[in-house]
């Protein structure tokens, strides 16, 4: 990993690939998610259920953790499955919703842990990506960080850093 990561509702340990509920490196634990990221959340899953037509294969979800990262321009994480959540909560393949903020990324996905058989998708600020159901356990990651490319109107309104930030939701 390569990237900054602090989480809401439950601390997902990098090491143990686990939540638990002091994370290691001070012992915190976590302040809980927002209710407008909740919020958020439920909507994007409804957007996207409205426009794909595909509910029965989206499950809606309620999350009981974010986990927040933060990229600068050397920023990157290896292709992955997030399979630390309960037993129930990936058999019924309830979706990780993922909000990206500043830069724009290069994020790939696969259905094996290859990088030479990934697609790539390019993730800009404002982006929401959703995958759920039948797609719940793809190998993802990011490739690259495009720097300076987040939107000035974000960078004056806000103190964002140079960098990415992106917001990842799921339901324990
Ligand atoms: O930064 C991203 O777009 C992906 C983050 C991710 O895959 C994770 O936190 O598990
Ligand atoms: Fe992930």
């Amino acid at each position: 990993m390569h990237l900054k990561m602090m989480c809401l509702g439950r601390n997902w340990e990098p090491d143990d690939d686990k939540y638990v509920e002091n994370r290691n490196v001070d012992g915190a634990k976590p302040h809980s998610i927002p209710q407008e990221f909740s919020l958020l959340v439920r909507d994007a899953i409804k957007d996207s259920q409205a426009l794909m037509n595909v509910e029965y294969v989206l499950p809606s979800m309620s999350p009981s953790i974010c986990v927040v990262n933060f990229y600068t321009a050397s920023g990157r994480l290896g292709l992955h499955q997030d399979k630390a959540e309960s037993f129930e909560s990936l058999r019924k393949g309830l979706p990780v919703v993922s909000f990206s903020i500043g830069d724009s990324a290069e994020f790939e996905y696969a259905d094996q842990r290859d990088d030479k058989k990934a697609e790539k998708v390019l993730l800009e600020s404002g982006d929401v990506l959703i995958f759920g159901g039948i797609s719940r356990n793809i190998f993802h990651g990011v490739t690259k960080v495009q720097q300076n490319t987040a939107p000035k109107a974000l960078l004056d309104q806000t103190n964002l850093r140079t960098g990415r930030l992106n917001l990842t939701f799921r339901q324990y």
